[in-house]
């Protein structure tokens, strides 16, 4: 099995791919026209770790989904190395892995089916994918439970079951949605350190995040506020 050198859950790095480039993105729905995004301009260059903090509705879910390919902008783009991110279906390129707030996980799969199932979509034959399953599952501390449904765990589990799948297809974009929200100190260090090592590789990594100790350890903030980027400050705990 071809296990990351540094034990990191991903493969090795290879060269950054460029960085995720949001200009002038305005995002209205409804038949109001509600702005959910008002000309947010931002760049999330490779190799760093950054947080996007705002109250609860300013926007940071939907900008995550706008950056990765999920939602289609209304106005203005978002690009990978300069080329859209939205491929027309909400289906995100390949090169962008999304761990959501709401886990996206098959409440009747097992936890390491969960996580091989986005190894094998991307080509990786079933033996190596249940392997590297397995492996992910071991970093972020729930190897024991790769048999058990997804239905039969707590939420800090189902959230470091997601986060063992989104980390596991080591992809060129890492979009996290609270990553943190559901666990103890212990755990929150370790999904740091694993944040960590996929910018470290060369990935862009972006985290939506109300915890202080997650922008602390980040090496760029951006803040929202109804849909509007606004100056960011450390968040006070
Ligand atoms: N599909 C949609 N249609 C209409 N409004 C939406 C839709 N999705 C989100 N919203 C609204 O857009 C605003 C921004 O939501 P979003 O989930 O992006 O905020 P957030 O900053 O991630 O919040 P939280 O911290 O609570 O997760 C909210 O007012 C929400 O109700």
């Amino acid at each position: 099995m071809s296990r990351p050198a540094s034990g990191a859950v991903s493969p090795p790095a290879r060269p950054p791919v460029g960085p995720l480039e949001v200009r002038d993105v305005s995002l209205a729905v409804g038949p109001e026209r509600r702005l959910l995004l008002d000309r947010v301009d931002v760049t999330f260059p490779p190799g760093r770790l950054t947080a996007l903090s705002g109250p609860s509705g300013s926007g940071k879910t939907t900008l995550l989904s706008v950056a990765g390919g999920l939602l289609a902008p209304s106005e203005g783009t978002a690009t990978l190395a300069g080329s859209p991110t939205w491929r027309g279906s909400g289906d995100p390129r390949p090169e962008v892995a999304f761990v959501l707030q709401v886990y996206g996980l098959v409440p009747v799969l097992s936890a390491r089916e969960n996580v091989s199932v986005a190894l094998r979509a991307r080509g990786v034959r079933a033996a190596e994918a249940d392997e590297r399953a397995e492996a992910a599952l071991a970093r972020f501390h729930v190897a024991d439970l790769g048999d058990r449904q997804v239905e039969e765990l707590s939420g800090g589990q189902m959230q470091r079951v997601a986060l063992a799948r989104g980390l596991v297809v080591g992809a060129d974009v890492l979009l996290a949605d609270e990553p943190t929200s559901e666990l103890d100190e212990g755990n929150r260090g370790l999904v740091l350190a694993e944040l960590r090592a996929e910018a470290d590789r060369g990935a862009v990594v972006v985290v939506a995040t109300h915890d202080p100790a997650v922008v602390a350890a980040c090496d760029d903030h951006h803040a929202l506020d109804e849909g509007r980027l606004v100056p960011a400050r450390p968040l006070v705990g």
